[in-house]
């Protein structure tokens, strides 16, 4: 995250609009921080979108935006489950130009969604990185802050941030450090007298 994916996302359908190509920018429907009608960059800028359910609602519930457009940009691909589907039919069969930003991985670096499977299908990938919060080396990996272990948590700097290689390991180490403090902590058979070992929580 923050890697500037939505940024040049909207640079790249503005540029071809400006050219007068005809587009279409699609969202899922699951992030409706900024509202429904628009993908919203983390340092702002904004452009009118169609936020659905799935790509094929996109297709059947938008047909004439569908029908009429020669570039489609797609945000948050990774919420996506037709993602391949729909990007191999729109491309092979109906002749659209595809943009699709999304993330690879998740906080856990698991693959996340199927952004993956489309490497193969593309004429080009790019993978762009972030600047690490910390020491601001690349930042290939997201971190999250909070307890929660749900594979999809919408949200922005408040739940997560970019992260390098050994801050991102420092800080899962940390994560799981405390965890089992909290578990140990909340053990019927602990031992009340026992000390527990010396564990590190800084990430850094
Ligand atoms: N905590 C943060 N860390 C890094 N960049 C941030 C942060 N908060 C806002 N930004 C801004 O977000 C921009 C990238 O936003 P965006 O294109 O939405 O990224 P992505 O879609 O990859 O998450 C950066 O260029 C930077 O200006
Ligand atoms: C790492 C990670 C992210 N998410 C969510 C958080 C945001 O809503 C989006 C990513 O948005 P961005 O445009 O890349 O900034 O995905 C999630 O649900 N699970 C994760 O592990």
């Amino acid at each position: 995250m923050f890697a500037g994916k939505t940024t040049v996302l909207l640079q790249r359908i503005q540029a071809e609009a400006d050219a007068g190509r005809r587009v279409a920018l699609v969202k899922s429907d699951k992030d409706t921080r900024y509202g429904l009608g628009c993908i919203v960059s983390h340092s702002g800028k904004k452009m009118h979108c169609a936020a659905v359910a799935s790509l094929s609602d996109f297709k059947s519930n938008k047909p004439e935006l569908y029908a009429q457009a020669e570039i489609i940009g797609i945000d948050e691909a990774q919420f996506f489950d037709d993602l391949l589907s729909f990007c191999q039919s729109a491309a092979d069969w109906d002749g659209k130009t595809l943009i699709v930003a999304g993330l690879d991985g998740d906080f856990l670096r698991q693959r996340f969604g199927s952004a993956l499977d489309l490497v193969p299908l593309a004429d080009s990938v790019t993978k762009l990185s972030s600047r690490c919060e910390i020491c601001g080396r690349a930042a290939a990996f997201t971190f999250r802050k909070t307890d929660d272990r749900r594979k999809e948590v919408i949200g922005g700097a408040d739940i997560y941030m970019p992260v390098c290689r050994k801050h991102y390991v420092n800080g899962q180490f940390a994560m799981e450090a405390a965890r089992s403090v909290v578990l140990e902590s909340h053990s019927p058979q602990r031992d009340p007298c026992s000390s527990s070992p010396e564990r590190k929580l800084a990430i850094g």
